[in-house]
């Protein structure tokens, strides 16, 4: 069976892409790669700093996962597919859409069978839309699918979960992309081991208390925890301190897998003119802290200014007077 990469020198891809990735405005630096026995790994982690895990065989019994193989073995299930004529795909919350029925979204998303996705990313034409497969795996895939999923190193990612006192597994997003799509910059909420199963993908990441110069979307905004801030263009009158950003870069490629720690700002691109992408993420709920350490971590800060928002938001119950609110406590007072 064709394997996607897997059979690649990866650490050499890896060293020579980066002359092949758009160039943006701030300056970055190199996200650790490290066996995954590797005895810093550890501290890293515990510390919800980035790095790229090797030879953890997390997702090896996926490496034969390509196009033809999941056409042939995936089933007759629908899966959510985002389509766009850009390859920016950004992300938005449907149940948050009626609160701004004016909003031009860049993508929408149709459920579609894997066959009828494969259609679509066979007859492309240039000009044509461009489609990103994300579905969360879930019992409704073929046997064979099963087959791999169950084989892939639970054993290795149980022992992480429980080492770093994470909470549940929420779920596995199966992501199978187009050469060259664009997730834009946006946080989560949970951990996320983020397990690359074939092709190359860019990951341009942001410590959390990067906030301040990535200008997130309202919490009651569709696009939620993603940057208003276009990277090709920054609007640096509305967002000046985009221009004080810093952020950490690295490739990954089959076989690895990448610790992407809670809150931490990401922009994920396909590494354009190398086909398609395969990937699987695993997302855990954080742990409780056991107790409040002071001064307070940035995602700490994060988090209570999320529920700021959503308190004022949910009180004054009319989210079109929740900005003249927060300028009218700010402006003037705390700037
Ligand atoms: C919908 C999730 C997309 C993914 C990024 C990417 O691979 O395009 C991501 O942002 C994550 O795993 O957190
Ligand atoms: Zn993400």
């Amino acid at each position: 069976m064709a394997t996607n990469g897997w059979k690649e020198n990866v650490e050499e891809t890896v060293r020579n892409i980066p002359r092949e990735v758009k160039q943006y405005s701030f300056q970055t630096e190199p996200i650790p790669r490290l066996k995954y026995n590797d005895p810093e790994v550890e501290a890293l982690i515990r510390n919800e700093r980035p790095v790229i895990l090797t030879d953890t065989d997390l997702v090896k019994s996926a490496q034969h996962w390509n196009l033809d193989y999941l056409y042939s073995n995936i089933g007759s299930g629908k899966h959510t597919v985002y389509s766009s004529f850009k390859n920016k795909f950004l992300y938005y919350d449907d149940k948050k859409l009626p609160n701004f029925p004016n909003l031009v979204l860049q993508t929408n998303h149709e459920e579609m069978t894997f066959q009828e996705f494969t259609e679509k990313v066979r007859n492309h034409k240039t000009g044509d839309k461009i489609y990103y497969l994300q579905q969360a795996l879930n019992d409704s895939v073929g046997k064979s699918i099963v087959v791999d999923f169950v084989k892939f190193n639970w054993s290795w990612i149980t022992e992480q979960q429980k080492k770093y006192k994470w909470g549940a597994l929420t779920s596995n997003l199966l992501l199978v992309g187009m050469d060259g799509v664009i997730t834009p910059a946006h946080y989560d909420e949970q951990q996320n081991f983020f397990a690359q199963i074939g092709g190359y993908k860019r990951f341009l990441l942001f410590d959390p208390s990067m906030f301040e110069c990535l200008y997130p979307f309202p919490v009651y905004h569709p696009h939620d925890r993603q940057s208003q801030v276009d990277f090709d263009s920054p609007d640096l009158r509305r967002f000046p301190k985009f221009q004080d950003l810093r952020g950490y870069e690295a490739i990954v490629g089959p076989g690895d897998v990448l610790y992407l720690p809670i809150y931490w700002w990401h922009q994920v691109e396909s590494v354009p003119n190398r086909g398609m992408t395969f990937s699987v993420n695993f997302w855990y709920k954080s742990g409780s802290d056991e107790k409040i350490s002071y001064p307070l971590k940035p995602q700490q800060k994060v988090a209570m200014m999320r529920n700021i928002e959503k308190m004022v938001t949910s009180a004054i119950n009319n989210h079109e007077e929740v900005p003249h609110l927060m300028r009218t406590m700010v402006l003037g007072r705390y700037t």
